[in-house]
């Protein structure tokens, strides 16, 4: 902890640095929205208002004060621009004030810094050591333990042993202990298992209801871009996606908001995936780049490079049950759900189906009168097929930038095979969606899809990053079943790439303007240019 107590400053002290007056006997709050501006406001009858007192630190990043015998402590996550936030701690001797106002500052600051929060939560840790760069113990000790006993919070701690363990501890884990949280301090593959835990679980959906708070100690560590987002982009939660000091604030005073997460029927099993489902290119990328953990997140940019050299066709047929396949409608439908979102600064509040303590029952099944209708087949040549549930995958890549935590739908992108000029085009800009516009591209909310691989001795299936046997399956949603920790309540990233008025992306990535033949060709999937899909009766 990054301490600024020695020498302990006085109040005088601190009357200089905070504009402090300890001759006078009163302690207020100057609370501006989120912004406490720190000095122990002692003022009478004139308040500060309208005269800013620095340091301000944001009431949100106020992990815990309180009187400890003659001074008063005061800890705090420090945010910096360029670095990793740091736990701060000041202490000011309290001989010259009054000690019961002081208490009643306190106090004041605590209920502002947990507004609508339960202090001290019990929270159960797993750090998985293997993660990413294998440096997840480390960062628990250095940085997470520290903040977690400075919030007073109660947690108890397991590191994993082998792959799967997620899976036992998440089975087994004792839901009568009433944790509010559980913090993964991991990349999204232990999500994937402690998911499939809870699946086994006594009590299946209140173990899905468990809240999660990720850490990012892993390689992409999707989940915690999505939550905490990458850029500074707004006052309040400026978004700090790797920052572990951020997340872990998160796992003390994140919101809950309803996660949908799949059911994967493949062969027997039945597999519950979150994030995302890749065959082809986006599975090789991630499967096929085991050995250079080493090098974090930029092992998935070598594995793109490497599959756009390699340019392998994926064979497969892939039928859609769509709900909508205009990017302009979706788009749409995007921007007028993120003003309600803003103006209401909550959640959605989309109907949520659960009801039991059962796992929800699969709908689209073959078998099942529902698949027989409102279906579309995918009929040309495709790169690869990424099908998810949360915009980044990667820091370099928000390829479902239209993706909502809760509506019930699954995101599914199609890369037709075009030349690598124009793949590699495509990475510019991949970081804010840009590549959503290229009309290569296609991009449709469904209910379900269904995948049968022409070969399913050749090629990788990556489900939530993880490996699994390439052979045919179906994938549906489960609205809410999950929920995630956030500071908003909501995903943080924007889709703010507007469609290029005057062209589109060729099949060599450079843009063309429109013909008139492209103005004709509405609807389909994914947009205007669309003609691959045939409507299956
Ligand atoms: N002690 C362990 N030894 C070996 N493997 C482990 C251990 N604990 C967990 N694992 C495995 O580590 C794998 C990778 O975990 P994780 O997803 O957290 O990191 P990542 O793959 O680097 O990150 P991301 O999924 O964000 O790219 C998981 O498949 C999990 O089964």
């Amino acid at each position: 902890m990054e301490s600024d107590t020695a020498p302990a400053e006085t109040s005088s002290s601190l009357g200089e640095k905070y504009k402090l007056h300890p001759h006078r006997r009163q302690v207020r709050l100057l609370s501006l929205g989120p912004v406490i501006m720190l000095p122990l406001c002692l003022h009478g009858r004139k308040a500060l208002a309208g005269r800013p007192v620095f340091p301000a630190i944001y009431v949100y990043d106020i992990i815990w004060t309180e009187i400890e015998g003659q001074s008063l402590e005061l800890t705090y996550l420090r945010r910096e621009s360029k670095r990793p936030s740091v736990l701060c701690s000041k202490s000011w001797t309290l001989e010259d004030v009054d000690k019961t106002a002081a208490e009643k500052w306190c106090k004041a600051v605590m209920e502002a810094a947990y507004d609508g929060i339960k202090p001290k939560r019990l929270l159960k840790v797993l750090v998985n050591p293997h993660g990413g760069p294998g440096k997840a113990c480390q960062i628990y000790r250095k940085t997470v333990e520290p903040i977690l006993v400075a919030a007073r919070c109660k947690f108890d701690t397991t590191f994993t042993q082998r792959s799967k363990h997620a899976v036992d501890i998440a089975r087994e884990l004792p839901l009568e202990r009433n944790y509010d949280a559980l913090v993964l301090l991991s990349g999204d593959g232990l999500l994937h298992e402690v998911y499939n835990g809870f699946a086994e679980h006594d009590e299946p959906i209140r173990a899905f209801s468990l809240p999660i708070a990720p850490i990012p100690t892993g390689s992409a560590n999707g989940t915690a871009l999505n939550i905490l987002g990458l850029e500074m982009l707004n006052f309040i939660f400026p978004q700090y996606g790797f920052d572990v000091g951020v997340a872990t604030l998160n796992a003390i005073k994140g919101k809950p908001m309803k996660q949908d997460i799949c059911s994967m029927t493949i062969g027997e099993q039945r597999v519950f995936t979150f994030m995302t489902q890749a065959v082809g290119l986006m599975a090789d990328l991630d499967l096929g780049t085991e050995h250079l953990r080493w090098m974090g997140d930029m092992r998935f940019v070598v594995g793109y490079i490497q599959g756009v050299l390699k340019r392998k066709a994926c064979p497969i047929t892939l039928e859609i049950k769509p709900v909508e396949t205009d990017k302009d409608k979706m788009v749409e439908e995007f921007r007028t759900r993120r003003r309600k979102q803003e103006q209401k600064r909550e959640q959605d509040d989309y109907p949520l189906e659960l009801d039991k303590d059962a796992l929800p029952v699969l709908r689209h099944t073959e078998e099942d009168p529902d698949t027989k209708t409102g279906w579309i087949t995918f009929d040309k040549p495709i790169l690869y097929l990424y099908a998810g549930k949360s915009p980044y995958v990667a820091r370099d890549l928000l390829q479902f930038p239209l993706a909502h935590a809760s509506d019930g739908l699954i995101d599914i992108v199609v890369q037709e095979l075009i030349s690598r000029g124009g793949l590699l085009g495509l990475m510019d800009g991949a970081d804010k969606g840009k590549l959503f516009w290229n009309d290569t591209l296609h991009y449709c909310k469904a209910h379900a899809y269904r995948v049968t691989p022409h070969d399913s001795r050749e090629g990788n299936l990556a489900v939530d990053g993880e490996r699994y046997p390439l052979q045919p399956f179906t994938v549906e949603c489960h609205q809410g079943l999950g929920a995630l920790l956030s500071p908003t309540g909501r995903y943080a990233p924007d889709f703010d790439v507007p469609r290029p008025e005057e062209g589109r992306g060729d099949e060599n990535g450079r843009w063309v303007k429109n013909t008139q033949e492209d103005e004709d060709c509405e609807g389909g999937f994914g947009g205007r240019s669309m003609c691959g899909c045939i409507p299956r009766c």
